[in-house]
């Protein structure tokens, strides 16, 4: 059986007075899936997620979420997806349990002593339920952020860059509990700048001055860009960046810690660049390395600037 997708839409398009900021965009998702948006601020993934979930009607373009159309039933879509933004905001001298009645109480929610009690427990937040949300840590803030936009049993979780500013213990354990609601069934868009959270999303897509520029599995992104990179270690890695800068067949160079990233498009140009610049620089080490996504990234920011300006 195949899955049903939750999000079906083709040419999605929005302007903002004679500017277009999201331009045709094209998105496929399937239930229970994690999809992630990444993009250069203000490239236009907020303004598409927003599109297909109904909160905002699109100039162009047609399509489903939720098998609800994205049109005609945004009413009915924004019912059933629950919005974290990056700025959730709480009553800090009530406690827990009292900020998720108080939620309830304002969706007008039947069953609100039953459903505030089931989401302490699913999000693992019971324990603590007395504690007054302003001594929480920035981690549990979030817990509690998630929690009082599941309460209303979304089928779309929509997530605006969720773990901006979070530890990384904490960054784990969201995303675990991200993992546990897509496996029960909830599609979740994220939006986010963090490769590590791109790496935790079941497939990605990457906006650029409104254009979808590439989407699918980390691991199809990274091969459809098409490039060879190599890692370069050892003394004097500043000059040899500056010297490899824009030579041919060298798209990008970017240190990773001691290590200098050299990548391009065209491998056997890269490959020769390296030999004759590298040749006659004592103890530079040189390997073959698997592009990581976020060598793809700041290459696809790069040629999207280009084609912008
Ligand atoms: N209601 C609006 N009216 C006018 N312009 C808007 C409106 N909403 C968004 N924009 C503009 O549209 C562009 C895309 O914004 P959007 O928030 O979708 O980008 P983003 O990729 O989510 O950015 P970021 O990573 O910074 O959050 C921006 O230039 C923004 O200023």
């Amino acid at each position: 059986m195949t899955t049903p997708l939750a999000i079906d839409v083709t040419d999605l398009t929005k302007r903002f007075g004679e500017r277009t900021v999201v331009d045709h965009v094209s998105v496929k998702v399937k239930t229970g899936e994690i999809m992630g948006f990444l993009g250069p601020n203000g490239s236009g993934k907020t303004t598409t997620i927003r599109m297909l979930c109904g909160l905002l009607v699109p100039d162009e373009g047609r399509g489903t979420c939720l098998g609800l159309d994205v049109l005609a039933q945004s009413d009915a879509i924004k019912r059933q997806v629950g919005y974290m933004t990056q700025k959730f905001s709480f009553y800090e001298d009530l406690t827990i349990e009292e900020n998720l009645s108080f939620v309830a109480r304002i969706y007008d929610l039947d069953r609100r002593a039953q459903r505030v009690a089931e989401t302490l427990e699913r999000l693992g937040l019971a324990n603590r339920r007395n504690q007054l949300a302003g001594s929480l840590s920035g981690g549990w803030k979030q817990r509690l952020a998630l929690a009082a936009c599941i309460m209303h049993e979304p089928r779309l979780l929509l997530l605006d860059e969720p773990t901006a500013g979070v530890d990384p213990k904490a960054r784990r354990d969201f995303w675990d509990q991200i993992h546990l609601l897509a496996a029960e069934g909830m599609t979740v868009l994220v939006s986010t700048h963090y490769m590590d959270e791109a790496e935790r999303c079941h497939r990605i897509a990457y906006i650029a001055y409104g254009k979808l520029l590439t989407e699918g599995t980390v691991d199809e992104v990274v091969a459809a860009a098409g490039l060879t990179t190599f890692a370069l270690s050892g003394p004097g890695m500043g000059a040899l960046a500056r010297l490899l800068e824009g030579a041919p067949g060298v798209d990008q160079v970017a240190p990773f810690g001691t290590v200098l990233h050299v990548s391009g498009r065209d491998g056997a140009a890269l490959k020769a660049t390296l030999d004759s610049v590298v040749n006659g620089t004592p103890g530079v080490h040189i390997s073959a390395d698997a592009p990581s996504l976020e060598d793809v990234f700041i290459l696809l920011m790069g040629g999207a600037q280009d084609n912008f300006s």
